[in-house]
């Protein structure tokens, strides 16, 4: 998620004009450039993004009334799966968004599966401009969705074990069957959850119920998130399983920061059965570092064009010492500290831990890098030798080394 020059007077651009605009999703710098001039001669304001991750940002941080997506935004990508698979998400974030794809002339097939998966219409490339900002311009007319700030967070994931959970939640998501996401505090358990409810072709109601304080199962069916699972009073365990053996039964996703074989010893056996029928593990940040940066730059561009202030700068070096940061709380308390920065005008260091849980972390992060640097010295900073005298391998060393800058 680059921030080029053209992004960057894009950016000054809506931060103070929240006219609806288009957004457009191709990697080819050139092409957005040309279609930037291109819509703005025609009093469209126009939104570039490079890939995913930056779509979906925009997406919830801008007026997006209308997305032009290319199949194959990636240079050398032919299939159109990433193409289909941004689709699928920007729709799960906004169900009405109007989305017109582009392919090439050899991707007819795709644009129809496009349409299949929910895109307005489709535009071929090399495309006619007239009727390109013609198809636009009725779009936008006939396009009725008005950005809302209520729009779901977006979820953003670059890591292998997320990529993987999420293509599990995905081809769960339209069964019927009970759910148990398992994960500590702030992971994304209750995002994860109303995705599966968005793509699960429900039209029941969604309850978002607290197991702590919940006195009475809800009277009609639909989809029922519990949070804090561990919670449920005994009775309502007995209710609950009573309702999951009906024949046409609630959908339940139950959340807990339990690992599922502990939870195990806290519900009931019968309830157990069902709820643990299909569970998902939710690693802590610390196990998927790769996820740190992206999160990190979707959340600063958020926060900067919510508040209205100029984004702080995430190079690699920032990246590097937010993936070496403790976050107890996961997203959230990353969310938080990124929120700061934008509010503050800069990084600054998490005030967050319980009592002074951040003032023991540095301690020991200190400690370890003094140790570390010692130990570099004392080898005249020959790896090998300073990683074996520290009882790491050369890998790890460097990573430490990278992390505190030696
Ligand atoms: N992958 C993600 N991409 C973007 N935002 C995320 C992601 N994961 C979590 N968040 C954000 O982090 C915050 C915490 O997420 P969420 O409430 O889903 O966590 P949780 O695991 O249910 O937390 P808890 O158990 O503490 O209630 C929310 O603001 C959510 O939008």
């Amino acid at each position: 998620m680059n921030a080029s020059h053209d992004d960057m007077s894009e950016k000054n651009a809506t931060h103070h004009d929240a006219a609806p605009c288009l957004l457009f999703v191709d990697d080819d710098r050139d092409i957005q450039v040309a279609a930037r001039i291109l819509f703005q001669r025609r009093g469209i304001n126009m939104l570039s993004a490079h890939d995913a991750a930056e779509a979906l940002t925009r997406l919830a941080s801008h007026p997006v009334a209308l997305v032009l997506l290319d199949l194959n935004y990636t240079k050398g990508a032919r299939t159109g799966a990433e193409g289909l698979a941004l689709l699928k998400d920007m729709l799960v974030l906004r169900p009405d968004l109007p989305v017109l794809v582009v392919t090439g002339h050899s991707g007819v097939s795709i644009a129809v599966e496009a349409m299949r998966a929910g895109a307005t219409d489709f535009v071929m490339k090399p495309w006619n401009n007239e009727r390109l900002v013609n198809l636009v311009s009725k779009t936008l007319e006939k396009s009725r969705v008005s950005h809302s700030s209520e729009t779901d967070p977006v979820l953003i994931v670059a890591s292998q074990v997320m990529k993987q959970c999420v293509a599990d939640v995905d081809r769960i998501a339209t069964t019927r069957a009970p759910i148990l996401i398992s994960g500590p505090a702030g992971v994304g358990k209750m995002l994860l959850a109303r995705r599966i409810h968005a793509l699960s072709n429900d039209t029941g109601a969604l309850h978002v119920l607290d197991a702590e304080d919940c006195e009475a199962l809800p009277e009609e069916d639909g989809v029922w998130i519990f949070r804090n699972s561990e919670a449920l009073s005994p009775s309502l365990q007995r209710h609950l399983t009573d309702r999951l053996d009906e024949r046409s039964p609630p959908r339940v996703i139950a959340l807990s920061s339990l690992e599922p074989h502990t939870l195990r010893s806290r519900l009931q056996p019968k309830l157990m059965l069902h709820l643990g029928l299909v569970t998902l593990k939710i690693p802590p940040l610390s196990e998927r570092p790769d996820d740190i940066p992206a999160l990190a730059a979707h959340f600063l561009h958020y926060f900067s064009v919510r508040h209205m202030l100029p984004e702080p700068e995430l190079d690699a070096v920032r990246s590097a010492a937010l993936q070496a940061e403790v976050w107890p709380q996961n997203v959230r308390s990353l969310r938080a500290a990124v929120e700061r920065a934008v509010i503050m005008g800069g990084w600054q260091a998490s005030p967050e831990g319980p009592g002074n849980q951040a003032e023991e972390t540095q301690t020991l992060r200190d400690t370890e890098r003094s140790l570390i640097e010692a130990a570099l010295r004392r080898h005249s900073f020959n790896v090998t030798q300073a990683a074996r005298e520290l009882g790491l391998t050369r890998p790890a060393l460097y990573r430490r080394m990278a992390r505190y800058g030696l």
